[in-house]
């Protein structure tokens, strides 16, 4: 239970602004997270972390010397938009290139890859990478599928001490796929986390037993078993991870490797050391030599109690990377080189234009838009605790607040451009920009994506018809689909989006007017969304939890399905 906390919707705001305070000696706060608050060595490679809040010390907690240079903050298990994560890296670079680094997470896949995009455009060479330790959520063959837990610290790690021994951004990026194909966690957990405002954890495990494998959002493990003794857990992790080791390990016997037994937030320290006693005589009987092991909470989920046991293979390269010294709110090791306090840096929030151009035909189309995204953001707030419960059936119970979140940042930046005289387009580009960066999360960047290709296509000065909010909706359809990678039985809201798409389009063909064509389209929606009960998830969070998804809907398609019937509303009184 997250007991203290005002507003839960500032929770992950106001966690940050104390961790600021605490911790001034190592980071500065900027927009989007925080930086080293020493001075950057220029032309060096800087490495930014980041991910959801609920994990500290991941990610803002591993900031300073030795490790990362920047860390990017979510809100509360939501990946930090691309925006934030750009933020972060415009502050920490320093002439050498930026590697991004983050857990294997649709949201966060989404959203840094977008900040690597545009970094890269304006001229600073960026790249990203996604750590996949946790061999639960997929089989070795789809290891490209895990997800990242506890491991990203060691990988964290050896990318950014090879950044600070001076390495170019390609051989930290080398090193990073090196360190996380040597790297392999797993997990047991005897109670979920319960999230800051909720009154119920986002899952339970019944009395007497434990959850095997499961991840650090709620997401339920992919077993049960009785609840061991310590020894037992400690032989369950160690024997598990001993039968899946890196290509090139043939044997356990004579290899070293850096060992942490993370707690996931109310495993405590001594209990935590009554498991690695045996993990230590369990790995030493296997003939590994443990190199600095860590035994604490590196990765935590809340109040979860749950451990996790990490192992990543060393050879010489990576043996000196991971006892490299490191100085940071969270980890320290060894003696890091004096370093001198960084110059205070301002950082102007980037405006947004102070009047737009835009014909009168077009600021009625945007009206009509700003219209639609009330209807919108009211609908969602109606269903927000339902998309949420709806998406811990697999998934991480957030889909309703992030929803929340995104709709009313775009609702809200649409009513400002719509003040400022804005067109169709400039509203609905204004409305997924702000989507995607309050949003954050997977639903965040796909629906800013969503709203700009809907906007590309009504443009500024047209007079919007049929056929062009066809286009626009298929445009939103092609552009979820490319960027997200699924396609329709995946059971995801491309399940709802395509089908919305191909119906419209073919009743504005068969000459329809709008209103009557979306009202076909939106039934069609919710049609599918309902259909969606009856897949089995191959894509998102839900994915490695797949059975237990079956017989409910997937929350982005519902979320999708309820909000193109309430845009109906606003075309209807537009006619
Ligand atoms: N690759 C994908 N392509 C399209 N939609 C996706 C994809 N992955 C997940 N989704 C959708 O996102 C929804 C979850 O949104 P959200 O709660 O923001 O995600 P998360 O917390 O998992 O990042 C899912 O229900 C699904 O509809
Ligand atoms: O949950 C996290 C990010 O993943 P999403 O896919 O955005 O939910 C976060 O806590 C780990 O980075």
């Amino acid at each position: 239970m997250t007991r203290l906390h005002n507003d839960p919707a500032a929770f992950a705001d106001e966690a940050l602004e104390g961790f600021v305070a605490a911790h001034r000696r190592w980071v500065r706060p900027v927009p989007g997270g925080v930086v080293r608050a020493t001075a950057k060595t220029p032309g060096r490679v800087a490495v930014v972390i980041g991910g959801g809040s609920g994990h500290y010390p991941a990610f803002s907690g591993l900031v300073g010397q030795g490790l990362a240079h920047g860390a990017a903050v979510g809100n509360v298990f939501a990946s930090p938009s691309a925006q934030q994560i750009r933020g972060v890296a415009k502050a920490a670079q320093a002439g050498g290139g930026v590697l991004l680094m983050y857990g294997n997470y649709a949201g966060d896949v989404l959203h840094f890859g977008q900040a690597a995009e545009r970094l890269n455009g304006e001229g600073i060479p960026t790249r990203t990478f996604a750590v996949t330790d946790d061999i639960s959520s997929a089989g070795p063959d789809e290891a490209h599928k895990r997800r990242g837990i506890a491991g990203d610290l060691p990988v964290f790690k050896a990318a950014s001490a090879a950044a600070e021994q001076g390495s170019t951004l390609d051989e930290v990026a080398r090193i990073a796929a090196h360190a996380n194909d040597r790297t392999r966690s797993f997990g047991i957990a005897f109670s979920g986390c319960t999230l800051p405002g909720a009154d119920h954890p986002l899952f339970t495990v019944p009395e007497g037993r434990m959850a095997v494998g499961l991840g650090i959002h709620g997401e339920p493990g992919i077993g049960e078993e009785p609840v061991p003794t310590a020894d037992e857990a400690a032989e369950l992790l160690v024997t598990t991870l001993l039968k899946e080791l890196p290509d090139g390990i043939g044997t356990p016997h004579g290899q070293r490797a850096a060992v942490i037994l993370n707690g996931l937030g109310s495993v405590k320290y001594e209990e935590l050391f009554v498991v690695y006693r045996r993990v230590a005589q369990l790995l030493d009987e296997a003939g590994v030599t443990a190199v600095d092991p860590e035994v604490g909470e590196l990765v935590t989920s809340f109040d979860m109690a749950g451990i996790s046991l990490t192992l990543t293979w060393l050879d010489d390269t990576l043996e000196a990377l991971w006892t490299a010294p490191a100085d940071t709110p969270a980890y320290r090791k060894g003696a890091v080189p004096e370093a001198a306090a960084a110059d205070e840096e301002s950082y102007e929030a980037e405006e947004g234009p102070e009047a737009y151009t835009a014909s009168e035909e077009s600021r009625r189309a945007a009206a009509t838009a700003l219209d639609a995204l009330r209807l919108l953001k009211e609908t969602v707030d109606t269903h927000a605790d339902e998309l949420g419960r709806i998406d811990a059936v697999a998934g991480d119970g957030d889909h309703g607040i992030g929803m929340q979140r995104g709709s009313t940042g775009a609702y809200e930046a649409a009513l400002e451009a719509c003040e400022l005289g804005a067109g169709a387009r400039s509203l609905l580009t204004a409305a997924g920009d702000a989507w995607a960066d309050k949003g954050g999360g997977t639903s965040g960047a796909l629906w800013g994506i969503v709203l700009r290709a809907l906007g590309d296509a009504l443009g500024d000065t047209e007079r919007p018809t049929p056929a062009s909010v066809a286009h626009g909706v298929l445009r939103a359809s092609d552009g979820v689909r490319r960027t997200g990678g699924a396609e329709v039985g995946d059971k995801t809201m491309v399940d709802v989006l395509v089908p919305f798409a191909e119906t419209l389009g073919q009743q504005v063909d068969a000459g329809a007017e709008l209103t009557a064509a979306w009202d076909a389209a939106a039934t069609a929606a919710e049609r599918s969304a309902r259909d969606t009960a009856h897949l089995l998830p191959k894509m998102g969070r839900a994915r490695p939890h797949a059975e237990k998804s079956l017989g409910t809907p997937d929350a982005g398609a519902h979320s999708l399905a309820l909000i193109v019937r309430a845009v109906h509303g606003a075309l209807a009184t537009c006619q």
